[in-house]
């Protein structure tokens, strides 16, 4: 648990608590230059259930996690994100193994798959919960058997949904991609700041706080 230093155009106005061990999340949130506390959620995440769409589902994961640290700091504002890769109608995740990511990475190259990240954002105490779902089309190019091996051996896609980062060593793979890339990285900023800013838990800086 540890508090992130300030320095761009907003300032916080209410405690924030980001629940997520991603590092990746943390330098999203972190870019927007508000402090906010890191308490990942630990609860194992549940499978899909039979026949839930993959919004509904990353956004029951992201929930989820927003729920187990809102219990324990109810006065804070929480935020919860899981993100997913679609190809057809199967959810990739992290890769089991290298052997997984090498399954993975080679169904993924040489089409254009999906990437979704549910959000919630939680404020217990005042009993306020808002979710969402964002949705990124991601194009890549098909790739030869011995790069995506040797991508693999850089240990990079092992903690990544759909094996790869778009933000990493990972981009060479994506061509183009058709809606957010905060979204594929693992958190929506435009969406976020927004329900931030509409429940006036970040401000811009330098305005007038009323007392
Ligand atoms: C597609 C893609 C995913 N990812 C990452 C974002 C997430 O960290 C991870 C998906 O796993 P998640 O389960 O969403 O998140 P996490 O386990 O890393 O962290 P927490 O549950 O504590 O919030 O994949 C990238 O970093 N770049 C990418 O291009």
């Amino acid at each position: 648990m540890f508090q992130m230093t300030p320095r761009g155009p907003f300032r916080i106005n209410h405690p924030i608590i980001l629940a997520s061990a991603s590092p990746r999340r943390q330098a999203l949130l972190s870019s927007l230059g508000i402090h906010f506390e890191v308490i990942p959620a630990r609860t194992k995440e549940p499978a899909p259930d039979a026949d839930e769409a993959p919004c509904a589902y990353a956004q029951r994961m992201a929930v989820f996690k927003a729920q187990e640290i809102a219990n324990k700091r109810p006065e804070a504002i929480v935020i919860g994100a899981d993100t997913i890769v679609i190809q057809g109608s199967t959810i990739l995740g992290k890769p089991r193994s290298r052997e997984d990511a090498l399954a993975m990475l080679t169904r993924l190259c040489g089409t254009t798959h999906e990437v979704i990240t549910g959000c919630c954002i939680m404020h217990k105490a005042d009993n306020r919960c808002e979710r969402t779902s964002v949705s990124t089309r991601v194009n890549m190019p098909p790739q030869d058997q011995a790069i995506i091996e040797a991508y693999i051996a850089t240990g990079e896609p092992m903690d990544k949904a759909g094996s790869y980062a778009i933000q990493g060593v990972g981009g060479f793979l994506v061509s183009d991609i058709r809606g957010s890339y905060t979204n594929v990285v693992g958190l929506p900023l435009t969406e976020i700041l927004k329900i931030l800013l509409d429940w006036e838990a970040v401000i811009p800086a330098g305005t007038k706080i009323r007392s």
